[in-house]
């Protein structure tokens, strides 16, 4: 089943194009991993898809690059946030100044195999990088959905953690688009890599197919 597609399409913001002749599908079961210098218009892509995706009625998690979590709260109600938009806004304030315990025990369950157990009730603003980065899938994995995208999510945790947290993700999703710069990672993580570089979409197969020349001419 195809989730969203494109066309030769051109992606950008407002008159700046930043990637031309854009022909991409994304299935259920499909894991793509974008790779490409910085710059090059990963995050533009994974927007593109998101608003393709949400616009078709899908349920997307997003894990941003820069996280956009609220520093002031809790790990938990930061992971609450996943489901705002489920609510009417009564019951949202309701759950941001006390979340009912079977909501905190979902979040709980969730926070244990990403290593915040013990973080549940920290403000955000007092983690390292790597714990908000793990906050911030925390909220992806508590919102759930047909497709997760996430940009760059695992850039600051260690190769180990990293592996761990991509087969999280990998079992909680039947689809994702992720930007990573790990090439081992994306190679045991992605159905199928989508190179950029030079504005266009110039590489899309699946990792037993790509040569690491073929990685190397991404980034050259
Ligand atoms: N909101 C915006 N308005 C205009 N141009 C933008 C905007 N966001 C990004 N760009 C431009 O689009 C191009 C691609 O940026 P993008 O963030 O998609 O690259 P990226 O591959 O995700 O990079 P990185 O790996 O550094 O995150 C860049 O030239 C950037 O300056």
């Amino acid at each position: 089943m195809t989730l969203a597609a494109f066309q030769g399409e051109t992606l950008g913001y407002g008159g700046a194009t930043v990637l031309r002749g854009v022909t991409l599908a994304l299935e259920r079961g499909e894991r793509l991993v974008l790779l490409g210098r910085s710059g090059a218009g990963k995050t533009t892509l994974l927007n593109a898809l998101y608003d393709r995706l949400t616009g078709a009625g899908l349920r997307v998690a997003l894990a941003p690059q820069d996280h956009a979590l609220v520093p002031q709260l809790s790990v938990t109600k930061n992971a609450l946030m996943g489901r705002l938009d489920d609510h009417g806004a009564l019951r949202n304030l309701w759950t941001l100044l006390r979340p009912p315990a079977r909501d905190r025990a979902e979040v709980q369950a969730l926070l244990d195999p990403l290593g915040l157990a013990a973080q549940a009730d920290q403000p955000v603003e007092a983690l390292s990088g790597g714990q908000r980065q793990r906050t911030a899938l925390a909220r992806a994995l508590y919102r759930g959905g047909e497709v997760l995208i996430a940009d760059e999510p695992v850039s600051a945790v260690d190769e180990t953690q990293a592996a761990a947290l991509l087969d999280l993700m990998r079992a909680h999703f039947p689809a994702s688009v992720l930007a990573l710069h790990d090439v081992e990672l994306a190679r045991s993580f992605a159905t199928r890599l989508v190179g950029i570089r030079a504005g266009r979409v110039v590489l899309d197969a699946p990792p037993e197919a790509v040569s690491p020349a073929q990685i190397e001419a991404l980034y050259a």
